[in-house]
């Protein structure tokens, strides 16, 4: 069987389509407009040939590839395949030499009977499609390859954690260190201390297998983080002078941010060096992928609050407890350990915004389950309501280092709310419990999964920086992992989406109201609308 294979704009060379005959007709690398190159090769499914002649291509297109197979056959005109790629090495260093990947005699691979991940494996990110449909985005399929841009003994990695904690880190780190050594015997690792500015103001630290052990059984960073402090042009020229040519960057939205930023500084002086993303957030804020480490472990974790919140309530009349836990611009933990509890009354996201007072609002609702069953909890994201408690505790917008609004205690500020609200104006008595884990549960080490999915991360990183990418994130998409470019993974924040089915779940599952209707409506409703709009807008311009 043969597949023929199109690449409409795209002018990078394909590098693990290396074996694909390709020649250019345009030198032409500037333009947004998708320029179609006559690149229409037949190439055996899995046996492909050498390349002849790349594309000249500038990085700045290199992204949409647009490809169409259609099995040795004329390619359909348009079946809507787009591959999302990631840069390659040899986009700027044309002439960079490869090797074959050591994997092929490592022991661990030896009966595996396929080593290494062909350059047509690629991951759908829509895996519901409806017949007729568009095939859509895709990435390239995360794992080794066949062919390697660097020999083992040149490798000097790096390893920087930025940003906030999150149960994992640790596991990733050691699992870098691990993957280097044992799978491409690679032994020159530098450990970055401190996050982003630790690359100019600090010593680093060897690490090796021996070294980094223990480590996935403690919380927190082994390397240390911080926030603020990125200087592109003084952290690629300590990379440079360190003679550092793969750096892995372990970190959440801002950090994955920088990284692109290094990359392109990379790119821009023509360095051989490998820049990895390693998207880490507790919030789950990152986009494309399917979660983020550390999640399940802190879903687990926040069950433990939740369960003595409601030990307390219960254990008194008119008990209502809550329970805040973290989520700045996301309510992904607090909707999850909601759902996974059946003790929560109602959750509170920032996504989702509520009303206190009138009809449909919370109060209405806590003294509706009083009356029910003498207690309640409650469990609140801490970014929800920010705008709410902001108006009442009139409150500047204030940043940390890194430029993220600091937010307001909502959870303390809904407590006096509730207190107050019950105590003078319903004259009832109620007994408020009020518990912040959020810090307890971000710094405890990972659980089971979490440290099978870090490891799988690290390994991927590893495979991926070996392999030549460069400026790209790794993560699991479709529970496929997969390379993906920096820059889609941050320029949308992944939400809770109110218009999706699992909001919906947790209302009919805790059947608290859903704000949308009520005096204290209206301007909730205006805000679906807008967030719809801004939504659609995203999901269009992809
Ligand atoms: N837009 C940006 N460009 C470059 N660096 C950034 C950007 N945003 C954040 N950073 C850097 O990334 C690091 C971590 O960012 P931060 O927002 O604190 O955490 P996280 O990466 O977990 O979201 C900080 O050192 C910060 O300076
Ligand atoms: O660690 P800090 O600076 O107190 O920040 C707390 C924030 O960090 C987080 O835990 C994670 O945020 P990042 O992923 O952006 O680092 C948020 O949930 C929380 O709002
Ligand atoms: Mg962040």
């Amino acid at each position: 069987m043969e597949a023929s294979i199109s690449f409409i704009g795209s002018t990078t060379k394909p590098p693990n389509l290396s074996s694909l005959t390709i020649s250019p007709s345009s030198s032409s690398s500037s333009s947004n407009v998708l320029r179609r190159l006559p690149v229409h090769v037949p190439v055996p499914a899995l046996s492909l040939k050498k390349v002849s002649v790349f594309p000249r291509i500038s990085h700045r297109n290199h992204r949409l590839i647009r490809a169409q197979c259609s099995d040795g056959l004329r390619p359909d005109e348009d079946d809507g395949f787009v591959l999302e790629d990631v840069p390659h090495l040899t986009t700027f260093l044309p002439d960079l030499p490869s090797y074959p990947n050591p994997l092929k005699e490592s022991q661990a691979y030896a009966i595996v009977k396929r080593t290494f991940v062909s350059s047509d494996d690629v991951v759908a990110q829509n895996i519901v499609v409806q017949k007729g449909s568009k095939r859509g985005v895709h990435f390239r399929r995360a794992g080794p390859r066949e062919r390697v841009y660097f020999r083992s003994d040149e490798v000097k990695a790096c390893i920087v954690t930025c940003g906030g904690l999150c149960p994992g880190i640790n596991t990733v780190i050691r699992e870098i260190v691990c993957g280097l050594n044992n799978m491409y015997g690679v032994s020159n690792i530098l450990g970055i201390q401190g996050g982003y500015k630790g690359f100019y103001s600090k010593n680093t630290l060897i690490l090796t297998p021996k070294v980094v052990n223990d480590i996935h059984k403690r919380g927190g960073t082994f390397l240390q983080t911080s926030r603020g402090g990125h200087d592109t042009a003084k952290i690629v020229d300590n990379i440079q002078d360190r003679g550092i040519n793969q750096v892995y960057i372990i970190g959440g939205d801002g950090t994955q941010k920088g990284a692109e930023k290094i990359y392109k500084e990379v790119e821009r002086r023509g360095l051989q060096v490998a820049v990895s993303g390693i998207p880490k957030t507790i919030d789950n804020d990152i986009a494309v992928i399917d979660k983020s480490f550390g999640f399940d472990t802190a879903v687990e974790e926040a069950q433990r609050a939740i369960n003595a919140a409601h030990v307390e309530v219960e254990s008194v009349e008119n008990g209502v407890g809550i329970v805040k836990l973290m989520g700045r611009y996301s309510g992904f933990i607090a909707m999850i350990a909601t759902l996974a509890n059946r003790d929560v009354d109602c959750c509170l996201i920032p996504e989702s915004p509520f009303f206190l007072e009138g009809k449909g609002g919370l109060f209405e609702f806590i003294e509706q389950r009083l009356k029910e069953n003498s207690h309640m909890v409650i469990v609140i994201a801490e970014g929800a309501g920010q705008d709410y408690v902001a108006q009442s505790m009139r409150a500047s917008e204030t940043k940390d280092a890194s430029g993220n609004r600091l937010l307001l205690d909502v959870g303390l500020w809904l407590t006096q709310q509730i207190k107050d609200h019950f105590t003078n104006v319903r004259k009832m008595t109620i007994n408020m419990k009020y518990i912040d884990p959020t810090y307890m549960i971000r710094a405890i080490p990972s659980n089971a999964s979490d440290n099978v999915y870090c490891t799988l991360l690290a390994q991927s990183a590893v495979h991926g920086a070996m392999a030549g990418y460069s400026g790209f994130t790794v993560g699991p998409v479709n529970s496929r992992h997969a390379y993906i470019p920096i820059s889609r993974v941050t320029e949308v924040t992944n939400t809770v989406k109110l218009t999706d089915r699992m909001w919906a779940r947790l209302l009919a599952s805790t059947n608290q109201p859903s704000f949308l209707t009520g005096e204290g409506a209206l301007q909730n409703v205006i805000d679906m609308e807008t967030q719809e709009k801004i939504d659609n807008m995203k999901i269009s311009s992809i």
